[in-house]
């Protein structure tokens, strides 16, 4: 039976979605989605916003807009460009996915009057193609995996004769939530009086966009938010049946018996995670010498442990996929592997599909930047810390920002948010540098796995090279009554710490709700809060906080 998902994009032919030909260097992954980032904003919930309260926001806005500082910026974003007085806009913003979003509903709120341009549908990766459906499909395979494991069930005393599910309805379930998230958002944005202008952005100069074939508009500031599409390596031929990516696995049209998934990193692994669940065997592809890099090395080898071992997967690791073949004339997929020190062939599997999680690829054709003398790095357009564009002789465009996948910084949803309203606040007044050390990342497998900051390796080499000592304090979800309520014991809290003044280096857990759990940790770390005056913060008992309040607890800082 085949599914006839769709994710509604109104004109998917609207932007070009091939690979680029280069390693994409994804960084570590995923947070659970702000529901603010998803249009579910007060509005949203059915706390309307009145004509009254958008007519304050007009006003405040336009004396924001006397009142508007930019000292922050320096003299070269600054009143000496040669561009016209008055502007269509304060601000535009190219791409409405979560970065957009978030920079323009935060634009609004500020008094800025704001432009938001798209050339496809709102909501970008992450509402259409990624978080979002992403999620809905994980809501439903932890409980295909709860009703599934007899041990489990045992142990809670139930008993469930047979499991099964309707393939059509699971993905039903992940484009409805789609579709809601996006109409949440599209009607957000309108509610707050942002004007989205639809059509493909490119940018003419510093301060004026070209919409679709022949709009031109003008603004004081513009901010790229072009995000990004899945990387395809040279070689393999995607032909979206069954050798596929994100963007077609997320429309389960199918449930392979057998699937091949190159590239271990979040993407790979929650899928594995739904597959497992919905019946496939999935054999990993990695060209790392070990699965999951970019975990702290120990949660993942529990990760692996808990996650792979015992599941129907089996991994090839240290070998590259050089040709991948699709499905035809009743013969397999086939998936060509070397190795990847060496170069040497090694051996063909044959499988029934192969998904294709080699990153992302950052989405920056077509903008325009030649206008501009930006020259990419990878596909990535060049920022500084606080956003600001550097063109091809390492010096800012004046009022030009990119946020969000398109600068790589840190290819997750709530990241391109943070740094959108980053921007807005430089724009209103306020200096704001983020430090994306204290934004976390969640891989949202059964369970889930977190992690903010450093790994040990990192923090060992940083210490080293800044001469501080490393400690780390380790608590395991065994030790939590909720955890063991629940019968989830199965998980670990890990602390890595400077002893001698309890300043917070990295948290990284493995547990249920691990990508709940781990924003103490990240608040902690972003407001500068050491562990001696966590180990005084009180949690409710029985909750798994308690867990990251015997983390801290268990820390030795000498004072
Ligand atoms: C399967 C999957 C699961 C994921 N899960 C998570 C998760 O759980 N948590 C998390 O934090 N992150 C997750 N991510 C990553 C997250 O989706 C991205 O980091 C995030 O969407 C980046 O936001 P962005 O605003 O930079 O770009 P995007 O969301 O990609 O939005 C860019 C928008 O710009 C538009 N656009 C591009 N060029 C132009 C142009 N020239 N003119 C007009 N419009 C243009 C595009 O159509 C698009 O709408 C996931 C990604 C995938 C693929």
């Amino acid at each position: 039976m085949q599914a006839s998902l769709s994710l509604s994009v109104s004109n998917p032919a609207a932007i070009p979605r091939s690979g680029h030909g280069f390693e994409s260097s994804l960084p570590f992954p995923s947070k659970p989605v702000n529901l603010r980032f998803c249009g579910l904003r007060r509005e949203a919930l059915g706390f309307s916003s009145t004509s009254s309260s958008i007519s304050a926001y007009r006003s405040n806005r336009n004396a924001a807009r006397s009142k508007k500082v930019w000292a922050s910026l320096g003299s070269d974003n600054g009143s000496s460009s040669s561009a016209p007085k008055s502007f269509d806009y304060d601000l535009i913003i190219i791409g409405a996915g979560v970065g957009g979003h978030g920079a323009a509903l935060h634009a609004v709120e500020k008094g800025l009057k704001t432009a938001i341009v798209e050339g496809d549908v709102v909501g970008g990766t992450c509402v259409n193609r990624g978080c979002v459906p992403s999620k809905a499909l994980l809501a439903v395979s932890g409980r295909m995996r709860e009703l599934q494991n007899e041990h489990h069930l045992k142990a809670l005393g139930l008993q469930v004769s047979a499991a099964s599910y309707d393939r059509q309805g699971v993905a039903d379930h992940a484009n409805n939530l789609a579709t809601k998230i996006r109409s949440n958002l599209t009607n957000s944005m309108k509610a707050l009086g942002v004007d989205i202008l639809t059509g493909f952005g490119t940018v003419l100069g510093p301060q004026k966009v070209k919409v679709g074939k022949d709009t031109v508009v003008t603004a004081k500031d513009i901010i790229i938010a072009t995000g990004s599409v899945p990387f395809v390596p040279k070689g393999i031929e995607v032909d979206g049946k069954t050798v596929i990516t994100s963007d077609h696995a997320l429309k389960l049209e199918s449930v392979p018996d057998w699937i091949a998934i190159v590239g271990s990193g979040y993407i790979g692994l929650e899928f594995s995670d739904v597959y497992t669940a919905l019946g496939s065997e999935v054999t990993f592809v990695e060209a790392l010498d070990q699965l999951m890099p970019g975990f702290d090395p120990e949660i993942g080898k529990l990760a692996q442990r808990v996650l792979i071992n015992p599941r129907k997967i089996d991994y090839h690791t240290g070998v590259f996929a050089t040709k991948i073949t699709p499905a035809k004339d009743g013969k397999p997929v086939t998936i060509e592997l070397i190795d990847a020190k060496t170069k040497e062939p090694k051996e063909t599997l044959e499988v029934d599909a192969a998904l294709i999680a080699t990153g992302r690829a950052p989405f920056t054709n077509g903008l325009g930047l030649e206008n501009i003398n930006v020259a990419t790095q990878r596909g990535f357009i060049p920022v500084d810390d606080r956003m600001r564009v550097i063109d091809s002789n390492g010096d800012r465009v004046p009022h030009l920002f990119c946020i969000g996948d398109a600068n790589g910084k840190m290819m997750l949803a709530h990241a391109a948010s943070a740094q959108g309203i980053s921007v807005v606040e430089q724009l209103t007044g306020r200096d704001h540098v983020l430090n994306h050390l204290s934004i976390p990342a969640a891989c949202f497998t059964h369970p889930e796995i977190s992690m903010v900051g450093l790994t040990e390796p990192q923090a060992r080499e940083k210490a080293e090279l800044e001469g501080f000592e490393v400690a780390v304090a380790k608590t395991s979800f065994k030790a939590n009554t909720k955890a063991l309520a629940e019968n989830e014991g199965e998980g670990l809290a890990k602390l890595i710490y400077r002893p001698d003044n309890g300043e917070i280096l990295g948290v990284h857990i493995f547990g249920l709700h691990a990508a709940d759990l781990i924003h103490e940790a990240s608040n902690a770390i972003a407001l500068g809060t050491r562990i001696q005056d966590l180990k005084l913060a009180v949690h409710a008992h029985p909750t798994l906080s308690e867990v990251l309040d015997e983390l801290f607890k268990s820390a030795k800082v000498s004072f």
